[in-house]
């Protein structure tokens, strides 16, 4: 498995707000390697998790998984791939409202065609490891901003994908618990080979982190 990106170029908005978030783009980010994404705020990093998502369609280019080009899939297709091999980790959270932390994992394995009565003893496990067990019958409303993004983790990490997205994980978190949090991230990319790319601002990840990914800012494009 790796993530190639290839000459991307993505453009966002419309009339005066257009923005040329990445400029012919080429990196390529390995199996069983922790990368951190780094970069001046502005300078492409979100955009280039959508692409490398499969959320956002680049307007020119390739997005190169294991070989297959995510920006010349269907709709359909990129959905399957969204649920089959990738995981997020995103600072909205993205959890379904009315489900409790416990439920949010266990409807994203049987989304995935797992039984989920098989997966609960891993499901405590990994709400353990990020520091959520006393949290498991909470719904999203009743739960903090870091608290939420930790139950995305989780709920990426139990799907074991093979490709981890993850966008300023320990933005709302302290110290101790932004060092467990990229621990975890760390061990789980090495134990699963997964290509991890974590868009980040903070020296707790980048230390912890494999490889760096330098963005340049716009003013150094252009
Ligand atoms: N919907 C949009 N319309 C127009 N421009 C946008 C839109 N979304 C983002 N941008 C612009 O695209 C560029 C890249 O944004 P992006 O969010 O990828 O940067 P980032 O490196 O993740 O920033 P940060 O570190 O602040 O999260 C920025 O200049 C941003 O202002």
């Amino acid at each position: 498995m790796s993530l190639h990106l290839e000459d991307v170029t993505v453009t966002l908005g419309q009339g005066d707000s257009r923005t040329t978030a990445l400029s012919g783009l080429d990196v390529t980010f390995r199996p069983g390697v922790l990368t951190a994404l780094v970069g001046p705020s502005g300078s492409g990093k979100s955009t280039l998790l959508a692409v490398a998502g499969a959320l956002l369609r680049p307007d020119r280019g390739r997005v190169l998984l294991n070989g297959t080009d995510l920006a010349a899939l269907t709709d359909g297709e990129r959905a399957r791939t969204r649920r089959a091999r990738i995981g997020y980790m995103f600072q909205s959270g993205n959890l379904l409202t009315g489900l409790t932390a416990e439920e949010q994992l266990l409807a994203a394995a049987s989304l995935a065609g797992r039984r989920p009565r098989s997966q609960r003893a891993r499901i405590r496990e990994l709400l353990t490891e990020v520091g959520l067990d006393h949290r498991l019958t909470h719904r999203p409303h009743q739960l903090s901003g870091g608290e939420r993004q930790r139950i995305a983790l989780a709920r990426a990490l139990l799907l074991e994908p093979e490709l981890l997205l993850v966008d300023e994980p320990t933005a709302a978190v302290d110290r101790t618990r932004a060092e467990d949090l990229t621990a975890l991230i760390a061990r789980t990319t090495h134990r699963y080979g997964a290509v991890t790319v974590v868009a980040t601002h903070d020296p707790v990840v980048t230390a912890a982190a494999d490889e760096t990914v330098d963005m340049l800012s716009p003013a150094e494009r252009s």
